[in-house]
């Protein structure tokens, strides 16, 4: 059994260096999720070296092979917070980096960026389909573990992101010294817990601020926001893409959303509108969290890298087609059609 596991995880990593059907892997536009299932492990082997991390913090590949396996076995089925979205993250963070120049233009320095990477790959590991909110009212063992300190599930991402390098073979950062490793250790800690979109909210005005008062690339203040910023465009990024991905991304969240609704109303609690599937209007809701906090934080990202407009203008646009689709889906779902099939 292990041969086979053994070879069937080596194969993994041999079959994208032949695989040429792959165009425009570096740009924007470029879905992620168009890579063959797979072949996404050895597309995240080949952003590490493109990204010149193996050697310049000289990573086994044998042991990044494993760690990118285990973390891949870490992420669970649910119908969004998968490995699938786990590895458009780390694109998104790859794109990033390779478009915006992050690391030759010192906004973050290589070991940030490869803890950037990190994160990415690792920020919804052994993820439930329910939220934090859904933790507390729950009262999980997740809420009864991390729910004093808030971000619940991001605490849990970490916490399983750090048994995963204690794991044998698995410690990428193994050949890293003492105070290298514990600074990327804090990193990935800052980076997973602003992944919970309480805390990007408090964090969207002093990003704002920073970004009018000029950023300062010295500042560590100013590099804390700025790869908090980075994390959540990450998180978002299937909104740069086009339509079909956006409308495919919110049919997957909304499954999980409406699970979730579902579950709180078995067990006597009355779920949030956007968890109900009889309140939603998936429309609205998507018009409400694009205005609200998709649209200006990748303006934010755009003020600072003007290469990166391009990304706002593609949100700008899905975002009118939901407003279009809104009075579609009143019209259609009074005879019931399931409201997602209409939209072309
Ligand atoms: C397309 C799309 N729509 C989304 C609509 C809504 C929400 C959402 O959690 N809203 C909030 C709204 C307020 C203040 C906080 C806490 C709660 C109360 C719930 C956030 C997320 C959405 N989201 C994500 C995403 C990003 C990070 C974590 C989890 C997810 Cl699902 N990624 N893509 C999308
Ligand atoms: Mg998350």
């Amino acid at each position: 059994y292990h041969m086979k596991v053994e070879t069937e995880s080596v194969q993994s990593f041999l079959n994208c260096r032949d695989d040429h059907s792959i165009k425009d892997f570096d740009k924007f536009h470029f879905s992620p999720r168009s890579v063959p299932y797979k072949h996404m492990p050895c597309y995240v082997l080949k952003m590490f070296g493109e990204l010149g991390f193996i050697n310049t913090w000289r990573i086994k590949t044998t042991t990044l092979a494993r760690f990118i396996l285990f973390v891949k076995k870490g992420y669970r089925d649910a119908p969004y917070h998968n490995w699938v979205h786990a590895f458009s993250v780390a694109h998104f963070a790859y794109l990033l980096m390779v478009n915006l120049n992050l690391i030759k233009n010192d906004y973050i320095t290589s070991l940030q960026g490869l803890a950037f990477l990190v994160s990415c790959l690792c920020h919804d590991i052994d993820h439930r389909g329910t939220n934090n909110s859904f933790q507390t009212k729950c009262g999980t063992v997740l809420a009864s573990l991390y729910s004093s300190e808030g971000s619940v599930m991001e605490r849990h991402h970490l916490a399983q992101s750090m048994c995963i390098l204690n794991t044998d073979g698995c410690n990428i950062f193994e050949s890293l010294s003492s105070e290298e490793y514990s600074e990327v250790l804090d990193l990935l800690r800052n980076n997973i817990l602003s992944t919970d979109l309480t805390s990007h909210f408090r964090m969207a005005e002093q990003q704002r601020e920073m970004i009018s008062a000029g950023f300062k690339k010295n500042d560590p203040t100013h590099r804390k926001l700025l790869l908090a910023m980075f994390m959540t465009c990450c998180d978002l990024s299937d909104q740069t893409k086009d339509w079909r991905v956006t409308k495919k991304t919110a049919e997957q969240i909304y499954d999980e959303f409406f699970s979730q609704g579902d579950l709180e109303k078995s067990m006597g609690t009355a779920p949030a509108e956007m968890m109900d599937r009889e309140r939603a209007s998936i429309p609205d809701l998507q018009v409400q969290f694009i205005t609200n906090l998709v649209l200006p934080l990748f303006k934010n990202l755009a003020d600072l890298f003007p290469a990166a407009q391009p990304l706002v203008d593609t949100i700008i646009n899905n975002k009118n087609v939901w407003k279009h689709a809104r009075h579609l889906f009143q019209e259609y779902s009074q005879n019931g059609t399931k409201s997602m099939e209409i939209l072309l």
